[in-house]
């Protein structure tokens, strides 16, 4: 996929999560996100047996696939390839870049979690497509996320060519924010997957990105 085309399809990147999603099913989460113009969707589940992670990703493809809209599996890239996803997202501690570049076919998207500019660097050097950039407000949403502030997701944006999306706190208060720092798009959990009205949430922040 060319840089530009991957860029547009940053803008909203929604992170589906059963534990915050108030009960609502993955594959809905992702209908209703797509519904509000979601332009990217990921299936994130830290509990799922593998088996299950795997049929969800198959169902969540297809109901990206139909509408156009991208669609990566976080940390499982074995799932990701067997379930036709169109790329993986990979933490720090995850399987390293170039261990998935070995088999991840032409034209496959990787997405690279970032913190610093040493680490963006690094990521475009060994190959990374894109960087999720974070935690840049303070999330509740992962524990374990340490706060890198405005500052220093515009430190990653100005020392690297790929495309960003900021992660981490990100909601209608400051979307701006993130985008005035370099960033293409935002990737979001709580700011969609947790609202009552999930496509009305993401019309919302998409109106915002565009
Ligand atoms: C778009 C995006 N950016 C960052 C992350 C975080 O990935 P990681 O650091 O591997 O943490 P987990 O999500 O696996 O807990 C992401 N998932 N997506
Ligand atoms: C999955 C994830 N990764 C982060 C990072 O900083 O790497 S922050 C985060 C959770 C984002 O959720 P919310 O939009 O609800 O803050
Ligand atoms: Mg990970």
């Amino acid at each position: 996929m060319k840089l530009l085309d991957l860029k547009d399809r940053l803008k909203l990147y929604v992170i589906l999560d059963r534990r915050l999603g108030r009960g609502v099913p993955l594959c809905d989460q992702a209908r209703l996100a797509i519904q509000g113009g979601a332009t990217a969707i990921q299936l994130r589940d830290k509990r799922m047996q593998g088996r299950d992670f795997y049929r969800a990703a198959l169902a969540i493809k297809e109901i990206c696939k139909e509408k156009g809209v991208l669609f990566i599996v976080n940390d499982r890239l074995d799932v990701a390839l067997t379930a036709g996803a169109d790329g993986v997202h990979l933490g720090q501690e995850d399987l390293p870049l170039e261990a998935a570049e070995k088999i991840a076919p032409e034209g496959f998207i990787i997405g690279i979690s970032v913190r610093t500019p040493d680490q963006a660097i690094e990521a475009e050097r060994k190959g990374a497509d894109y960087l999720g950039v974070g935690d840049v407000f303070g999330t509740s949403s992962k524990p374990d996320a340490k706060t890198i502030g405005i500052e220093g997701l515009k430190e990653v944006c100005v020392n690297t060519k790929l495309p960003c999306v900021a992660i981490g706190g990100i909601g209608v208060h400051n979307v701006k924010q993130a985008l005035q720092a370099g960033a293409v798009g935002v990737a979001v959990i709580s700011a969609v997957i947790s609202q009552k009205d999930i496509a009305g949430a993401a019309r919302t922040l998409r109106s915002l990105v565009s």
